[in-house]
């Protein structure tokens, strides 16, 4: 499953994709190609929460792909998800592992910062999350991160490392030519409300690696 940390990544967004409409444009993201998919919201309740993520967790596996829980790893425990996306304030990785054990995926946010790479790679993180390296709309707040450290990166370190942060189809050549093993994507593709156009831009992006 660790080894399985590589092309695209597509995280899901409340705000872009209506509830109604969130399995069926996941679905479209994994048909495209998508190789992980995070379930990203932070404002849905508790049982709604629970049984989106689960429904994402087998349409995920129907596509042999990775399905992964933002912030909150009791509920990736609970629905057995492949693992947990933690940023610098979600509880830290030592609390994780404890909940999830040695086999699932904790990914870890490490900004452009190399300090924190080292730190969550020393803590066991199974990959590095580095970003924004483009402006984003999704999260315009998330502090710019330098390809320069993305390449630097992606040679000290024995792990994948993902690039977020305004990647596009034009744009990630750029970050994986630098080493990223995987780009993760929320506005590129699911900006798009037409599923046949979620597909499309997930096909543009995975055929790039
Ligand atoms: C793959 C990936 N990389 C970075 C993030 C950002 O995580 P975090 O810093 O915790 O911010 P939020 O996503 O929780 O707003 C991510 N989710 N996924
Ligand atoms: C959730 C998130 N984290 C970031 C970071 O830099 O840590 S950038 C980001 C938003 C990514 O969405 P889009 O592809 O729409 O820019
Ligand atoms: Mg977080």
């Amino acid at each position: 499953m660790k080894q399985n940390i590589q092309g695209l990544y597509a995280i899901t967004d409340p705000t872009l994709t209506p509830d109604e409409h969130l399995l069926p444009a996941a679905e479209a993201a994994l048909f495209g190609g998508a190789r992980l998919l995070q379930y990203r919201d932070k404002t849905a309740p508790p049982d709604l929460r629970r049984r989106r993520a689960s429904q994402l967790r087998a349409l995920c596996h129907e596509y042999e792909a990775l399905f992964i829980v933002n912030d909150d790893p009791a509920l990736a425990a609970e629905v057995n998800a492949d693992g947990v996306h933690i940023g610098q304030s979600d509880g830290g990785i030592a609390t994780a592992r404890a909940l999830l054990g040695d086999n699932r995926i904790i990914g870890v946010t490490c900004h452009g910062d190399l300090t924190l790479a080292r730190e969550a790679a020393a803590a066991g993180a199974d990959y590095l999350a580095m970003g924004r390296f483009f402006p984003s709309r999704t999260k315009p707040q998330a502090p710019p991160a330098e390809i320069a450290t993305l390449k630097q990166a992606c040679g000290e370190f024995h792990l994948p490392v993902v690039a977020i942060g305004g990647v596009n189809a034009d744009n990630a050549p750029l970050l994986i030519q630098a080493g990223a093993a995987s780009v993760a994507v929320i506005e590129a593709l699911f900006g798009h409300s037409d599923p046949a156009d979620i597909e499309a831009a997930a096909r543009r992006i995975s055929t790039l690696f």
